[in-house]
């Protein structure tokens, strides 16, 4: 796949992240999918409101960088998990907003309940359901992170996203549209459970 695609998509989603205050500083990190083998991801410490092509990198699935001096994502491992876990997510988006981390400091999942715009979510058709987006507690080893988050995921494979405790969002789709989408409605409906 052409890399300059989904650079240009998730440079698009960092300037929009960036204006509605979801990845300060240089909080955040986005991934795409170049095939079965491969994705394309941030290299770690830029400011994702700011990102040019020369700021993404190739990596395999175990996050090494292919051809590139450039350090991956600190995160890069959380993204392998997602995309060894299932072949047909083809994003992955993390944001540090206020609403995620104030929620997942005081709770251990965030119960989403009622709102139209759940229905972004995967296998939702209705307003009139409840999900549970779980919290992991947060961990700067992120090998030993990843592999907490595999088993959730192993065992709830219905797992529409994920929230680290005091630190983020992780969010995926099919492409960088439907995970830029999934991203601004889980931080929608987060800002207004903060507001409840
Ligand atoms: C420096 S604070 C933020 C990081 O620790 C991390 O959580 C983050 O989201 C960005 O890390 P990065 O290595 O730039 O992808
Ligand atoms: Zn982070």
């Amino acid at each position: 796949m052409n890399i300059n695609e989904p650079a240009q998509s998730l440079i698009a989603a960092g300037q929009l992240f960036h204006q509605r205050g979801w990845v300060p500083a240089t909080g955040g990190n986005f991934s795409a999918r170049l095939d079965g083998e491969r994705i394309l991801i941030t290299a770690s410490g830029c400011h994702k409101g700011e990102l040019a092509a020369s700021d993404f990198l190739v990596a395999d699935f175990d996050g090494k960088p292919i051809d590139s001096p450039r350090k991956a994502s600190y995160e890069t491992l959380l993204h392998c998990q997602l995309y060894r876990h299932d072949p047909a997510i083809g994003a992955v988006l993390h944001t540090h907003s206020i609403a995620n981390t104030v929620l997942s400091r005081r709770l251990d999942r965030i119960r989403l309940a009622g709102y139209e715009l759940l229905k972004l979510l995967p296998g939702i058709g209705t307003h009139d359901t409840q999900v549970d987006v779980p919290v992991f507690a947060n961990d700067q080893d992120i090998a030993r992170l990843s592999a907490t988050v595999d088993a959730h995921m192993k065992r709830d494979p219905q797992t529409p996203a994920y929230v680290i405790a005091g630190h983020g969002l992780y969010a995926w789709g099919a492409d960088v549209a439907q995970a830029r989408w999934r991203v601004e409605a889980l931080e929608f409906m987060f800002a207004c459970e903060l507001h409840a």
